[in-house]
């Protein structure tokens, strides 16, 4: 009896439990599950930082400017007092007692008087913003801008923790290590990571009819599963594929490779006096979590695993039940090992294409703006319809046109 497609991955999904947690370097984290959450180390920002080049100001103006701080300066140890401004840099601390920073080109400058040339320009039409070192010519008062105008409070200044504070966690245990969690874990301190290592995977590909080269004759067929498996083994390391004949010892050897924590085969999953898979694995004393799935394609496929706890996803034969197996049963379970907590399904809108009465189907199509087109070609022996699509759309039985899940 066929398990239902979705119990299938479920049981997929539990299979295991996440490999071991190692502290990497962060660009060898790149793509793994995090085994812990990442907390900032140091609030962010760590002091009241300029958000703006321009002079921080204490009071209403105009100001005397008093001093100077660029990026990479300490804090100063200046306490800016009502009346005073420094020229400050975007990034570079700013002195205790500032109440906000004017950006430099809302600033006019003489000598060392700042005002804050906008709020006049606003409040005395016919004068201009001018910029430090603009001619203000000293002395003709009735051209200089005179407001005493204050700033909002804290304009332009980031404060001190405003993003994050210290010991905060940012990004939670199982999510992905993504470019922007790099970035963000750096920011916030961090030179390593601590994350699930990458489940090793081998692949078996059997048969006696397949040819690794050239042109497919009568009575021989291209292996088109051994190509597609590596770019499918989303966050897997691939050991290596071994091109077995049928021969059922051949197999049993094959799967006793233990450096894999999961070992994929290729064939052999039917009822034909070659197909040995099952017989290996029971010889092999492997429990055999799922062995078969109400699904089309792909239903001979199954999850096993072996005494030691390596897993063993036996993947049919015809390639485009093989690309059908991989989706139900081995990325979830890919996705356990290496500890990524798992996603909510992705849906799309798509048309009647006629649900089959008992099983699943999964119908290779193509999205776009929420619709699902399916883009046909979806026969169980090629590849050619999974070729053109961007997905594969999850028809359970019995469904008409509506939203359906759709794997990517
Ligand atoms: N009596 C029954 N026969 C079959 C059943 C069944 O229920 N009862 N199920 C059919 C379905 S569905 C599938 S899928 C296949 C599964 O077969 P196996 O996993 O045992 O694989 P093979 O028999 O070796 O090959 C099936 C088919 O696929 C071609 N093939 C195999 N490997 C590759 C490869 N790496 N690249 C390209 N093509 C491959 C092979 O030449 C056969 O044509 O069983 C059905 N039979
Ligand atoms: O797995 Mo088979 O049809 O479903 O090729």
């Amino acid at each position: 009896m066929n398990m239902p497609w979705k119990l299938a991955r479920q049981t997929a999904r539990e299979a295991a439990k996440p490999l071991d947690a190692v502290e990497l370097p962060l660009p060898d984290a790149l793509g793994l599950a995090l085994a812990g959450g990442v907390r900032a180390l140091a609030s962010q920002p760590t002091c009241d930082t300029s958000a703006m080049d321009g002079y921080a100001v204490a009071g209403p103006g105009p100001w005397t400017v008093v001093g100077r701080v660029a990026a990479g300066d300490p804090v100063p140890a200046a306490v800016l007092r009502s009346g005073e401004a420094f020229a400050v840099a975007t990034g570079a601390p700013v002195p205790a007692g500032s109440g906000s920073v004017i950006p430099v080109e809302l600033c006019a400058v003489d000598g060392v008087t700042l005002w804050n040339a906008r709020s006049d320009a606003d409040t005395h039409p016919g004068h201009h913003t001018r910029r430090p070192g603009a001619d203000t010519r000293p002395g003709h008062h009735a051209r200089r801008p005179s407001s005493a105008h204050q700033p909002p409070t804290g304009k332009h200044i980031r404060r001190a923790g405003e993003d994050w504070s210290a010991g905060e966690e940012l990004v939670p245990a199982g999510s992905p290590v993504s470019p922007a969690v790099l970035g963000l874990a750096a920011a916030a301190g961090h030179d390593t990571l601590l994350v699930h290592r990458r489940p090793r995977v081998s692949v078996i590909v059997t048969g006696d009819e397949l040819l690794h080269a050239g042109p497919p004759r009568p009575g021989r067929v291209r292996d088109a599963i051994g190509p597609m498996l590596p770019g499918l083994l989303t966050g897997a390391d691939l050991l290596g594929t071994a091109h077995l004949r049928d021969d059922p010892s051949a197999l049993a050897d094959a799967l006793s490779v233990d450096a894999a924590d999961v070992l994929v085969t290729c064939g052999a999953t039917s009822v034909g006096r070659a197909d040995h898979l099952r017989r290996v694995l029971s010889d092999l004393d492997a429990e055999v979590l799922v062995s078969g799935v109400a699904c089309r394609p792909g239903h001979p496929m199954l999850l096993a695993v072996l005494p030691d706890g390596r897993c063993v996803a036996g993947l049919p034969g015809n390639p485009f039940a093989a690309h059908a197996a991989v989706l139900t049963l081995l990325q979830p379970l890919l996705g356990t090992l290496g500890g990524h907590t798992a996603r909510p399904p992705v849906t799309a809108w798509l048309p009647d294409v006629g649900a089959h009465r008992t099983d699943t189907r999964l119908v290779p199509v193509t999205r776009s703006g929420g619709l699902a087109v399916p883009v046909g070609h979806d026969r169980p022996g090629s590849l050619w319809g999974a070729a053109l699509a961007d997905a594969l759309a999850v028809v359970p039985p019995g469904h008409r046109a509506g939203e359906v899940e759709v794997l990517t």
